[in-house]
This record gives structure tokens, C-alpha cells and sequence, in this order.
């Protein structure tokens, strides 16, 4: 022990570019008050033409000029973090506390089983007492085909654990890990050996469960195995009891030891009882199922919320959490430790955007310099005290000790299953707190989001760890329609949040401090942002065929705030795009997402909320058809099918597309009266507009592929947006 018992269990260090960022947040804002300085100080007379349209843009603005100061605040103040577990290891290597992991699931076939049971198996292989590990999949299809594809996992489970610790192989997803076979070689005779049969036991098994997904579960199983006799009174998955099957348990003498004789991780099946008149609260309601449920079996003081889709990459990420959860000094302040969702799907010029990376590279950091990064559904430690809804005090102390531990009697499994059963269920919840100040908070689409800021409001922070060696990697979505309709989702969850008890208020909750407040109001806000960013996309374009002016003259200094701002955030996002490793082709990929994103899906996130439409959790689909397959791995878009989000799309790319066709057959005609240096930023705009959307013109006029923009699709766009042109012309 020694010197190391005074020293801290992690380490955090500020951001060396804070300076720069600083003063470009400091310039930058500026640069937009002179921006509104010169929509008030311009205004058209009235009679004058464009009165309207300017006033609209002035609105426009002073709300994107709000809405960029929230998103410079996390810019503001990042932190990085670094642990240092073998400290953790000298001091309390027998003192660890009980781990218990969540993971969910809730559709066969948009979830395949084998994907599932790859996440469940990397978590049963961490680096860590086994006997205080458990593994909960919450299954919310209540399908069978999971439960038997559990039962072959854990089967596997004995071979593959001793497995990944004998050779310290990582990562310790079998299936992750035979793709990285391939670029290597071991001349270790002893693993080779092993390594072959353990594959061969794996494409056993994946074929087994393959098959049962197809086929369903075989008769032979069902017959063995009496968990299936609980889908007797089974009617549908919106419709049955609580189907509950403990799998692994260290306190029964069979079936909890590995091949090497040493015990496995507790591993148990949840389908929480469901019925057609009651709420699910989706992931919400299963993760407060599985809350209680763990509290019986084993009552684990740390809790790791796991996605299906998202398996363990890093065998030690669970001391990792540790180092901030047990510091002595800071520790039992903090809630939670979120990991960063990093995803291993996602080709070299992200085509839909989805590597989240500036959340995670950037804003995360940002918030966890002001002590409270956000829960993101995933990849996220938490203490059970506060996920439980335990306020923080100043008198909370880390306790450890558990007080069953060293307890090894023989537990009657089927008593404990009955009483864990009975938890499961929503009855349990009837006139109680849960799903609002206990446990997952329910009615919002981003549930994590809403859940981690409750937990904060109670007086707790939480902390943001992106370590050298990625902890997790997942599964995201790869085809446009699935990105747009999960981005809705989150901003409709987002606006749910802000209007909701527990939105960033600092009259109300000073617990939280003001600027992390604005930094949760940036993404709270995001849908918003879609009404500006629709006006931009529209308006300055259709006034361009009419050459009536919206912006400064090149030649006059009121021109300088805009140039700055535009050049500003140009080369902003580029150097932070560039920096952390994404390429040029990337970045406009980027932009054109983030684009695509704000017309449509956050577009539809307010209609569907201020239109009162049924908000429901649609799963993000992690299967594609093969052809589609084929497209994103030449990161061709994806389109495909006639959808609304489309028709958005396609009928403003076309708007601008004949804008600019009109304007430049007048400027090559020298029809009219053009006046260049009056209408440059607006040509501009309409430029980068027509060129961000070329594989959107290619989609409609060119590709001959199931890809392609459909017909009827392009042909009511097209109607839509020449309407618009010609009505605009002529009547305005
Ligand atoms: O009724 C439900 C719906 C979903 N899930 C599970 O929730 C997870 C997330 O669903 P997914 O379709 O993968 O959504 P994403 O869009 O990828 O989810 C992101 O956004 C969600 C809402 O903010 C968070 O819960 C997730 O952790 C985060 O990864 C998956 O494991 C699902 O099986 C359930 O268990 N029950
Ligand atoms: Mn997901």
C-alpha cells in the first residue's frame, strides 16, 4: 500500500485547445449580434418587396444565434479522464462490489439472437470476480427462440469464459473476435489447439440458433428444458405473464461451473409480464423490471445498462468504472460513469453520419466539465442507490461490504424465480414511485436522457470516460430512413424531456449549474432548430429567382459578421472533423446529414408531438437486405421506399436545384436586372445547397437500382417544388 493509498483512483485533465475554443465561442457571438444589428437596422419600408421575408429571417436568426450559445457551452470547459485500476486492484481487489448487467432486447428479427448473445457473452468474460458478476437480458418480444438462444450461450459460456481469460484475448465477443482472427496468426500450439475447437463450438451453435430463428425453437430443447413450459399460457407478446428463467446461479451446484471447475456469472431471461391495456414504457419500464428483479437474485451495488446492439470490447471496463465509483475522495458523489457508444458498422466516410462523433469526441466532455455528462442509454455504470432514487447527501458514504457475500447456501431456485417473478410485473409498480422518482423515469422517448437528469437534480454528478482502448462497440443503423426515424425519435424524446418536470431549469433547480443547464438546451432544443433551418433552405432561395436581396452587399461591412460566422463555423467543424480522424469526403458527409436530419426528422418530431400522434419507440432495425448491403459498403445512398421523410428531402432539393437553374439562365440570358454583388451570399447558398444534395438528384434522375428515389416519389416532388418556383414567380 504506502504512498499509493493517499493517491487518487482517477486523474482529469482540462482540454489544451480551451483557449481557442474560447475565443472563437467569445468572437463568434459577436459576429451574430451584429448579424441581428443589421436585420433590425435594415428593415425593407413597408411596400418595399421582401418586408416579410426579412422580419421572418431576423426571427430565424435570433433563434439559431440562442441556440448556437448552447452549443458552444460544452465547447466551453471539456475534461478528459484516465483511471488507474491497478491502484484500484492493490486496495480493494477482495473488497469488489457486486456487478450486475442489464442487457435488452426487444425483437428477434430486427435484434437477431446470435447479435444478442454476443453482447450477453462478452459481459459474462469480463476481468472480474465472477461470483459477484450477473447477466440480465430483458427480453420485451417474450420470444422463445431468445430464451433457447440464452440457454446455448450459456452452454458456451463454460468453454468461452476460461477461454478469453487463459490467453487475455480481447475483445470478448466471440463473434467480434473470430473477425479479428483474420488479420491475425498465433504460433502458440496450445491455443491454436484450443482455438480451433472453441470455433468450431461456436459456428455450432450459431447455426443451431439460426436455424431456431428460421424454424422456430426445436422440440428436442422444449422437451429438455422445462423454462419453455412458461409460453403455455403465452397469447401474444403484447399479452402474457412474466417469463423468468434463471440459467446460471452460483448457489446451485450444477450447471454454475465452467470447465475448468470455476464459477460463471449468474445469468437469467426476463419477458416482464405484458398486457394489452397497460403501457410498456419501453426500454424504461424494462430497465425498472430488471431493477427489481436484480434486487432478489443478486442485489449487485454497481448496475451496467447494456443495448443489445453495443457488446464489450474491453474485458476491463468495469474497473475502469470503478476507479471513479470507489475513489475515496470523490467516489460517492458520483451517480454514474457513461462510456462512449462507438460502433463498429460504420464505413470510412460515415454516410449517414453516424458515428455520433461529435457528441461523443466533443460535447460529452464538455458536459462532464461541468459535472454532469448525460446517461445515453448505453455503455453506462451506475450506482443502484441512485438509479434506485437515493438523493446525494454529504453524509452518503461508499459501503461496499456486502452483506451476503461470503453466504454460500443452497438456494431453492424455483422459490427464488416465483418471488422474482412477481417483481417483474408492472402490478408491482401500481401506486408506487417508479418511473418517476424511482428507477427509469417514464413518457419520454429519451428515456436515459430524462433518467440521468433526475438522478443529477438529486444532487449527484456523473462522469464521462472515453478510454484510450474503446470499452464498447455497436451496431448503428445503415440506411438513411432507419438514421432519420431514429434522430426523430430523439427529437421528439428531446422536446418531451424539456417540456417535463425534470427539464433544465435553473429558477427551479439550482442543484444543477446554469451552464450545464444551457448545455442540456442544446440538445433539448435540437428539433427546433428545424424551422430556421427549413426557412434557410427555402425562403432566400425562392426571393434569388427574383432577385430581391436578403443579405448585406458584398461591398458593405455589414457583410463582415456574416462572412465571419459562415467562414467561422466552416472551418470550425472541419479542423474538429479532421482532427479526430475523419476524412474531407466525411465531413460533407456530415453536413449533408446534419442537414437531412434537421428538414425532416426533426421536423417530424414536432409535428408528431404538437400533432399529438402517437409517440412510440420504434426499434432502430439492425438487419438490411443484402443488395442494400452492397450499396452502403460503396456508400451509395439508400432510399428505396416512398416515405414522408422523402418527399421533404427530395422536393427541397429540387426547389433549390430550379432556383439556381432559373437564376443562372437569366444571368447567362442577362435577362433582368442581376445584381451579383447584391445577391452573392444568396447564390452562394443555393450553390452549396444544389451541391450538398447531388446524390439526391442522382437518386431521382439517374440510378436504375432498389435504391433509387421511387417513381411517384420523384414525380410529386418534382410537381411540388416547380409549383413552388412558379407561384413564387409570378405572384410575388
Ligand atoms: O420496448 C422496448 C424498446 C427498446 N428496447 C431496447 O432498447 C434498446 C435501444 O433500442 P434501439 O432500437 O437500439 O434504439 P437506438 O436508437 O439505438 O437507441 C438509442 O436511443 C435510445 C433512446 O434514447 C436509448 O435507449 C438507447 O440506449 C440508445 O442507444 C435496444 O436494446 C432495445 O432492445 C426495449 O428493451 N424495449
Ligand atoms: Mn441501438
Amino acid at each position: 500500500m504506502g504512498s499509493d493509498e493517499k493517491k487518487s483512483l482517477f486523474e482529469t485533465s482540462k482540454d489544451r485547445a480551451r483557449h481557442i475554443r474560447r475565443l472563437y465561442a467569445v468572437s463568434g457571438f459577436v459576429a451574430i449580434c451584429f448579424v441581428w444589428a443589421f436585420r433590425l437596422s435594415h428593415i425593407p419600408a413597408k411596400g418595399e418587396p421582401g418586408q416579410w421575408a426579412w422580419l421572418g429571417l431576423f426571427v430565424v436568426e435570433l433563434w439559431s444565434g440562442i441556440y448556437w450559445v448552447f452549443y458552444q457551452v460544452p465547447r466551453w470547459n471539456l475534461v478528459f479522464r484516465k483511471t488507474f485500476p491497478s491502484r484500484l486492484s492493490q486496495r480493494y481487489e477482495s473488497k469488489l462490489p457486486g456487478v450486475d448487467i442489464f442487457v435488452f432486447t426487444a425483437d428477434p428479427v430486427v435484434e437477431p439472437p446470435v447479435m444478442v448473445i454476443n453482447t450477453v457473452l462478452s459481459a459474462m468474460a469480463y476481468d472480474y470476480p465472477t461470483e459477484k458478476l450477473s447477466v440480465y437480458l430483458s427480453d420485451d418480444a417474450a420470444a422463445d427462440v431468445t430464451l433457447y438462444a440464452l440457454l446455448e450461450a450459456s452452454n458456451f459460456a463454460k468453454h468461452w469464459v476460461p477461454f478469453c481469460k487463459r490467453f487475455k484475448l480481447e475483445p470478448r465477443s466471440p463473434s467480434a473476435f473470430f473477425n479479428t482472427l483474420l488479420s491475425t496468426k498465433s504460433h502458440d500450439h496450445d491455443y491454436v489447439k484450443h482455438l480451433a475447437t472453441i470455433q468450431k463450438l461456436y459456428e455450432e451453435m450459431k447455426r443451431r440458433i439460426e436455424d431456431a430463428t428460421k424454424l422456430g425453437v426445436p422440440s428436442e430443447a422444449r422437451s429438455k428444458h422445462n423454462g419453455f413450459s412458461q409460453w403455455d399460457s403465452y397469447s401474444s407478446r403484447r399479452d402474457h405473464d412474466t417469463i423468468l428463467q434463471i440459467l446460471v446461479h452460483k448457489n446451485e451446484s450444477q450447471n454454475s461451473k465452467d470447465v475448468e471447475g470455476c464459477i460463471l456469472p449468474t445469468l437469467v431471461y426476463v419477458a416482464r409480464e405484458k398486457r394489452p391495456q397497460y403501457h410498456t414504457h419501453y426500454k424504461a419500464g424494462a430497465v425498472n423490471s430488471l431493477l427489481r428483479v436484480s434486487s432478489t437474485i443478486s442485489d449487485g451495488k454497481i448496475i451496467l445498462i447494456l443495448d443489445c446492439d453495443m457488446y464489450s470490447t474491453n474485458s476491463q471496463s468495469v474497473r475502469d468504472a470503478l476507479c471513479f465509483l470507489m475513489d475515496e475522495d470523490k467516489g460517492q458523489e458520483i451517480a454514474y460513469v457513461q462510456f462512449p457508444q462507438y460502433f463498429d458498422n460504420i464505413g470510412k466516410n460515415d454516410l449517414y453520419g453516424n458515428s455520433l462523433e461529435e457528441a461523443i469526441e466533443v460535447d460529452l466532455h464538455g458536459l462532464d466539465g461541468f459535472g454532469g455528462p448525460m446517461f445515453i442509454g448505453t455503455c453506462c455504470f451506475f450506482r443502484r442507490d441512485a438509479l434506485y432514487g437515493k438523493k446525494y447527501s454529504c453524509e452518503y458514504k461508499n459501503d461496499w461490504n456486502d452483506e451476503n457475500e461470503n453466504e454460500v447456501t443452497e438456494v431453492n431456485m424455483h422459490e427464488l424465480e416465483e418471488e422474482a417473478k412477481a417483481l417483474a410485473s408492472f402490478r408491482y409498480e401500481k401506486n408506487t414511485s417508479w418511473g418517476k422518482k424511482i428507477g427509469a423515469v417514464y413518457g419520454c422517448l429519451v428515456e436515459d436522457v430524462i433518467t440521468g437528469m433526475r438522478i443529477l437534480s438529486q444532487g449527484w454528478k456523473s462522469v464521462y470516460y472515453n478510454p484510450p482502448v474503446k470499452g464498447f462497440l455497436g451496431n448503428a443503423p445503415t440506411n438513411l430512413l432507419h438514421t432519420l426515424v431514429q434522430f426523430k425519435r430523439w427529437g421528439e424524446g428531446h422536446i418531451q424531456f424539456a417540456l417535463s418536470e425534470f427539464r433544465p431549469n435553473w429558477f427551479v433547480n439550482r442543484q444543477i449549474n446554469l451552464a450545464l443547464q444551457m448545455g442540456y438546451c442544446h440538445f433539448n432544443y435540437m428539433a427546433t432548430i428545424s424551422l430556421p433551418v427549413l426557412y434557410y433552405c427555402i425562403i432566400p432561395s425562392l426571393y434569388l429567382l427574383q432577385g430581391i436581396s436578403l443579405f448585406p452587399k458584398i461591398s458593405s461591412s455589414w457583410f463582415i459578421p456574416f462572412a465571419y460566422v459562415i467562414v467561422g463555423e466552416i472551418t470550425y467543424s472541419l479542423t474538429e472533423g479532421l482532427t479526430k480522424g475523419s476524412s474531407l469526403q466525411g465531413w460533407w458527409n456530415g453536413m449533408r446529414m446534419w442537414l437531412y436530419l434537421r428538414t425532416s426528422s426533426c421536423l417530424f418530431s414536432l409535428v408528431s408531438l404538437f400533432g399529438r400522434s402517437n409517440s412510440s419507440f420504434l426499434l432502430t432495425s439492425k438487419v438490411i437486405e443484402d443488395d442494400a448491403v452492397q450499396r452502403y459498403e460503396k456508400e451509395i445512398m439508400e432510399f428505396g421506399t416512398s416515405s414522408p421523410y422523402f418527399t421533404v428531402l427530395a422536393t427541397l432539393a429540387l426547389l433549390n436545384l430550379f432556383c439556381l437553374l432559373a437564376t443562372l439562365k437569366d444571368l447567362v440570358l442577362g435577362n433582368g436586372a442581376f445584381d451579383a454583388e447584391k445577391m452573392v451570399l444568396q447564390l452562394l447558398l443555393c450553390v452549396v445547397l444544389v451541391l450538398i444534395n447531388f446524390p439526391l438528384y442522382e437518386a431521382i434522375f439517374l440510378r436504375k437500382d432498389k435504391g433509387r428515389l421511387p417513381t411517384s416519389l420523384s414525380i410529386k416532388s418534382t410537381i411540388l417544388a416547380f409549383t413552388a418556383c412558379v407561384f413564387f414567380k409570378l405572384f410575388n
